[in-house]
């Protein structure tokens, strides 16, 4: 077991990582500050981990359980009415903990209802997803999605703690570690050069599941993103490099239907695209879009957009892209392997020849 510190101020917290975590009283108990508790979880998870997550609150009169169905098309606002429902009704207070034990989509949604409930109350990301692990978890981003865009109504609402048990990985599918490993990409692209020649050196293993493998991985991931949100809480500039390849990848996610393609797959060939996009801006070279190419296929990580998806219905979504600016698109492009920066000046037809050159018509 250990600990990093995502530093901001009055709002840091640690980011306990390890196994054996779950249902251990010493991590948990700790960050609870009030005599109520609530847990959010889903219909998948909560058979899984729930009895494992309460031996870690002993002594707890008062633990309510909010279980909300699985998916992706259930990050909405009407799923995250029915964790105000269950804290009305069980007459919580604002100094309630509320605590997600869940992928990304369980702990969205946890830490949107803990911004809003009340205006405010604590709460604490359980991640049991890899990419809950090495990304949502991590740096306060809340929120569910909106028929029209990905991720459109949130907050940033910061946790207590992260407590990061590799073990919930174990009964993970396949295709969602897969999903996952996307995320793990993004962070040697973006900003960790050393860590992408790792990977290309244990990716193998790292699909595996092999212990030590996966806990450097989420260690290594975590650290990179704990010190780009301490730069820039809010993404007002640096932090929006962690949204590589998501302007793309929530195009896809959004004109195929939440779910169908998952967050992480649709990350994946986002990721192909924005480097397609940086090879045109003359940033990079061919072999590195070849070196990202290898690795999703290792990973069985799509490596181009849907065959449905047309330029028109690219471009229309990524219209509404959060970092539009007077209605400009603000793409994220890397400089080189581990330097990304945001693009203000990329213009139309560039974008159009990335989607083309990556068989979009
Ligand atoms: N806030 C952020 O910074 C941030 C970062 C990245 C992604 N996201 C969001 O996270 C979401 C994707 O998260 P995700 O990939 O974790 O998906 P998810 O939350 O849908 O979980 C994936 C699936 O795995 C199941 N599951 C979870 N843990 C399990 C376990 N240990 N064993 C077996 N099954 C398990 C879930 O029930 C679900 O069916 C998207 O909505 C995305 O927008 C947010
Ligand atoms: O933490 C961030 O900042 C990210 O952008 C991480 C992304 O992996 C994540 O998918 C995030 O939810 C995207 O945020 P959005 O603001 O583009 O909706
Ligand atoms: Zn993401």
């Amino acid at each position: 077991m250990h600990s990093l510190n995502v530093a901001l101020g009055a709002r840091s917290y640690p980011i306990i990582i390890g196994s054996r975590l779950l249902g251990d009283a010493q991590y948990l108990l700790p960050s609870i500050r009030g005599r109520q508790v609530c847990v959010v979880t889903n219909e998948t998870v909560a058979p899984l981990y729930l009895a494992r997550l309460l031996d870690g609150l002993p002594g707890f009169d008062k633990v309510d359980v909010v279980e909300l169905p699985d998916g992706e098309s259930y990050k909405t606002l009407n799923t995250v009415n029915r964790i105000f429902d269950v804290l009305l009704e069980k007459r919580h207070n604002r100094t309630t903990t509320l605590i997600a034990l869940g992928g990304g989509v369980v702990g969205d949604m946890c830490g949107f209802a803990a911004a809003c409930y009340q205006r405010g109350v604590d709460f604490i990301q359980v991640p049991t997803t890899l990419l809950a692990l090495v990304d949502s978890s991590v740096g306060g981003k809340t929120g569910v999605n909106h028929p029209l865009g990905k991720n459109m109504i949130g907050a940033f609402y910061q946790p207590r703690l992260v407590l990061a048990d590799t073990d919930t990985l174990a009964t993970l599918p396949d295709r969602e570690f897969s999903a996952g490993v996307a995320e793990v990409i993004k962070y040697g692209l973006i900003c960790d050069a050393p860590f992408f020649h790792w990977l290309e050196a244990n990716m193998d293993a790292l699909l595996q599941r092999d212990a030590a493998i996966l806990a450097y991985a989420v260690d290594r991931c975590c650290r990179d993103k704990a010190a780009v949100v301490a730069s820039d809480e809010r993404e007002s500039g640096r932090r929006a490099i962690l949204n590589f390849g998501h302007t793309f990848g929530h195009a896809i996610e959004t004109v195929q239907g939440y779910g169908v393609w998952l967050h992480g797959e649709a990350v994946a060939a986002g990721m192909v695209l924005a480097l397609e996009l940086s090879l045109l801006c003359g940033s990079i070279n061919n072999n590195l879009l070849e070196r990202l190419r290898s690795l999703l296929r290792k990973a069985r990580l799509p490596q181009r957009p849907p065959a449905e998806m047309t330029v028109v219905d690219f471009l229309q979504a990524m219209e509404l892209d959060k970092k539009v600016v007077n209605g400009r698109l603000r793409l994220v492009v890397l400089k080189s392997l581990g330097e990304a920066r945001v693009a203000d000046d990329t213009p139309r037809e560039k974008v159009i020849e990335a989607l083309k050159n990556c068989g979009v018509r």
